[in-house]
């Protein structure tokens, strides 16, 4: 659905050139919900920018269906971004029209009219979950209401990519929760591509299939959610987990713990997939002379499985622990012993 090849951007300033993107290679996979998690300034924003030419590319290609959008004409361009809604963060809305108003504008533009634009936009409420409010204006709205305002005025023209720039990045968590509901609902009814761009790994865990970590312009890791959840090779991708499996506390309750346990070791457990679902502890402490006492866990549902972290103090004879590791490993939940330094 969209290739970005060797895709940079540099932007010259007064004070020297600053490399926001540098060299993306990237394949987003249609029909799936793609997320792109960064810190601030990593480059994100851009990123999402370029992959409809809000910014031109210094250099690479953006593919959307085959074809380099980076190398079309202003006329051309504006006919390939209405196959490309985009929401964002402060929702972007025009204050002096009406909910209605709001939705029927890129109809308009588009040169839709009469009863076909009223209909539409009739569709595009409900989807969204806003009948009864056409006539409100974006200052009676709630957050979330605002942003249902602007996922509906993104799919007015029926595109086939989504893009989300920190689309829940303004609301609170149980609105952001239905955002995220929403925008899973309308992938799924729609079949439409979704990428978006965060900073919250809740966001990815709760509704993408594909994950790619950014970092000063470059991508540093990608792959399915379960896979990356599983086994992130980058420091800065394990950083990003610690928000969804670790409690504030537990770092400094682990230090403690290794601290004070002098004798057994503390093993850190990874589930992922359908394996999070099985009674593994208990099989563990069956078949083999060892004692497990459960320090912390966290277990979170994710697209398509389960994802957590175990932290257990295991202890017994050298040969029965290295066996129940073993076990662990072959049941496909990656055991680490932490080391005591
Ligand atoms: N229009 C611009 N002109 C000059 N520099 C820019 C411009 N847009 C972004 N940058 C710079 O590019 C780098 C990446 O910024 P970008 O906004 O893409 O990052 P981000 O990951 O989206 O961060 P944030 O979430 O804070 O927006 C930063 O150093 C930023 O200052």
């Amino acid at each position: 659905m969209i290739a970005l090849r060797g895709l940079q951007k540099i932007f010259a300033l007064k004070s020297g050139a600053v490399t926001a993107v540098d060299g993306v290679d990237l394949t987003i996979n249609k029909g799936g919900i793609f997320g792109i998690i960064g810190y601030s300034g990593a480059g994100k924003s851009t990123l999402i920018r370029l992959l409809n030419m809000l910014e031109r590319p210094t250099d690479g290609a953006v593919e959307i269906d085959g074809q380099d959008i980076s190398k079309l004409t202003n006329k051309e361009l504006r006919k390939a971004r209405q196959g490309m809604g985009m929401i964002f963060q402060h929702f972007n809305l025009l204050w002096s029209r009406t909910v209605y108003d709001n939705i029927a504008f890129p109809l308009e533009i588009a040169g839709v009219k009469g009863e076909k634009k009223h209909n539409r936009v009739k569709e595009l409420i409900q989807l969204v979950g806003l009948e009864g409010r056409d006539k409100s204006y974006p200052s009676q709205l709630s957050g979330g209401q605002k942003q249902r305002v602007g996922i509906a005025r993104a799919l007015a023209n029926n595109p086939k990519v989504l893009l989300c720039d920190e689309a829940t990045s303004a609301l609170d968590p149980k609105t952001t929760e239905s955002i995220l509901d929403l925008l899973v609902d309308i992938n799924q009814k729609l079949n439409l591509t979704i990428v978006l761009i965060t900073h919250e790994m809740h966001v990815i865990r709760k509704i993408c299939n594909e994950v790619a970590v950014m970092e000063n312009g470059k991508i540093v890791e990608k792959g399915p959610v379960l896979d990356v959840f599983k086994n992130p090779k980058e420091k800065m991708t394990k950083e990003f987990l610690k928000q969804i499996t670790e409690q504030d506390d537990t770092e400094e309750t682990i230090k403690d713990i290794l601290n004070e346990t002098k004798d057994g070791d503390v093993v850190q457990l990874t589930f992922s997939g359908t394996n999070a679902e099985q009674p593994l502890i208990s099989q563990l402490i069956r078949q083999f002379q060892v004692d497990v006492s459960i320090i912390h866990g966290k277990i979170t549902k994710v697209q398509g499985g389960s994802y957590g972290t175990l932290f257990i103090q295991l202890t017994g004879d050298e040969t029965e622990k290295q066996k129940a590791l073993a076990f662990m490993n072959d049941k496909e939940v990656k055991a680490e012993v932490l080391r005591r330094d």
